[in-house]
């Protein structure tokens, strides 16, 4: 949901404006990084997503980073969109992906950290380190193995 996010990275505190809007050039120009959010009980959501990542690309979002989340990993009963298709999608800007709840919390504030640490990396910012985002299989996501942490309150 929109407002001010606030995250923490290597002891500085971060603050993140979001806004919720239904994408639209006017609302990302001038953004630093945009969250594309697809369902994974819904399979339309998810081809939207080819939409939106061509629509963006053609708009000239160089510099601003991306992030890619399935939500409602806590409807795993009910999944349509499997996890692998979205890490098949074509590797735009290395373009990160995380499955997310935002019921049970699974993986939010990991994904708003991870999005917030690349613009940071990517403005030159403060962080140490070689500047390599960190290999994918990093990520962590709602596969079999904690569905348990997804599991419907
Ligand atoms: N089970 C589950 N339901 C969710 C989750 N996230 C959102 N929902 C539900 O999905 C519905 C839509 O949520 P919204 O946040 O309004 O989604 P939206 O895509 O912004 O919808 P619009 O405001 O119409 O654009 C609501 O009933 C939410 O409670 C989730 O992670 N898990």
């Amino acid at each position: 949901s929109p407002g001010i996010r606030t995250v923490d990275i290597e002891g500085k505190k971060i603050k993140l404006q979001v806004w919720d809007t239904t994408i639209s050039t006017a609302y990302y120009r001038g953004a630093m990084g945009i969250i594309l959010v697809y369902d994974i009980m819904d399979e339309k959501s998810f081809e939207n997503i080819q939409n939106w990542m061509k629509s963006i690309k053609e708009n000239g979002s160089a510099g601003v980073e991306h992030l890619l989340l399935g939500n409602k990993c806590d409807m795993e009963a009910k999944r349509k969109v499997q996890k692998e298709q979205a890490d098949k999608l074509p590797p735009e800007q290395g373009i990160r992906f995380f499955e997310t709840s935002a019921k049970s919390s699974r993986n939010v504030d990991e994904a708003f950290s991870s999005l917030a640490q690349d613009i940071l990396l990517k403005s030159g910012g403060r962080r140490s380190g070689n500047g390599n985002k960190p290999p994918s299989t990093d990520l962590k996501t709602c596969d079999k193995k904690n569905t348990s942490k997804c599991s419907l309150g």
